[in-house]
């Protein structure tokens, strides 16, 4: 039976949670709790959490939940992934987090309308499904996966949608790194703009 998530974001199809340190990005080695919530329809062939993809596998969650098992931990930054969490309405779930105080970070290809109150929104955009132009104008990061080698034209034209200092990284694809890290190295040396993102939990066999 299909879920009917309420359209007020009071309950969340809810895949898994855990307190680990956020591995890719600007807030690469920041304890974080992440909220993984189910659901996703952009379709990336590469995408490492394909389970999430069906929002009826993950049972809908009260977000007042949610909010206070984050408070359980002593780091006070909370990353709201998926999935594809703009999928859903994030207004609720953010405004309860950070009323206690918690920072609001959450991972996006940027596929639907924005929604959430946050302190660090990263756009990851896909080939399979624009970003929208509002998530693309309040971007605090740009993170573009590099699968081959038209994906840095990808990424230059994804860098004039985001605003003035936006932070910009290219991440390899984790099953091509081998193949993509030399190239992306020589990339960011000619053009810094760009920096380097690596998936360092993969590395440190962390969640
Ligand atoms: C699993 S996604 C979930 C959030 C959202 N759907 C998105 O794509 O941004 C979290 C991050 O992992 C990245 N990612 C997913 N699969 C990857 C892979 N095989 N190699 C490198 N990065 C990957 C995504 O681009 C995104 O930045
Ligand atoms: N440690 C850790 N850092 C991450 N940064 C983004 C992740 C994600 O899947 O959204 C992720 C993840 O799954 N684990
Ligand atoms: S948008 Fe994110 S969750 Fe969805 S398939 Fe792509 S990488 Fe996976
Ligand atoms: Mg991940």
């Amino acid at each position: 039976m299909a879920h009917q998530v309420p359209e007020d974001g009071t309950l969340l199809p809810l895949m898994e949670e855990f307190y680990t340190i956020q591995g890719e990005g600007y807030n690469t080695g920041k304890a974080a709790y992440f909220i993984r919530l189910g659901g996703c329809d952009v379709g990336c062939h590469w995408c490492d959490v394909k389970e999430s993809w069906d929002a009826e596998l993950h049972p809908l969650t009260p977000a007042d939940i949610i909010a206070e098992n984050a408070l359980k931990y002593p780091g006070k930054a909370v990353v709201v992934t998926g999935g594809e969490p703009l999928i859903y309405n994030l207004d609720y779930l953010t405004a309860q987090l950070q009323a206690k105080g918690i920072k609001t970070f959450i991972e996006t290809s940027g596929a639907y309308p924005l929604s959430g109150h946050w302190d660090w929104i990263c756009l990851s955009p896909k080939k399979f499904k624009s970003p929208t132009q509002q998530v693309a104008q309040k971007a605090h990061e740009l993170k573009v996966i590099i699968f081959n080698k038209s994906d840095f034209e990808f990424a230059e034209h994804h860098a004039t949608l985001v605003p003035e200092g936006c932070k910009l990284y290219l991440q390899p694809e984790w099953s091509k790194s081998k193949e993509m890290i030399p190239l992306i190295v020589e990339y960011v040396m000619n053009n810094p703009k760009w920096e380097i993102s690596l998936q360092t939990h993969k590395y440190l066999n962390i969640p």
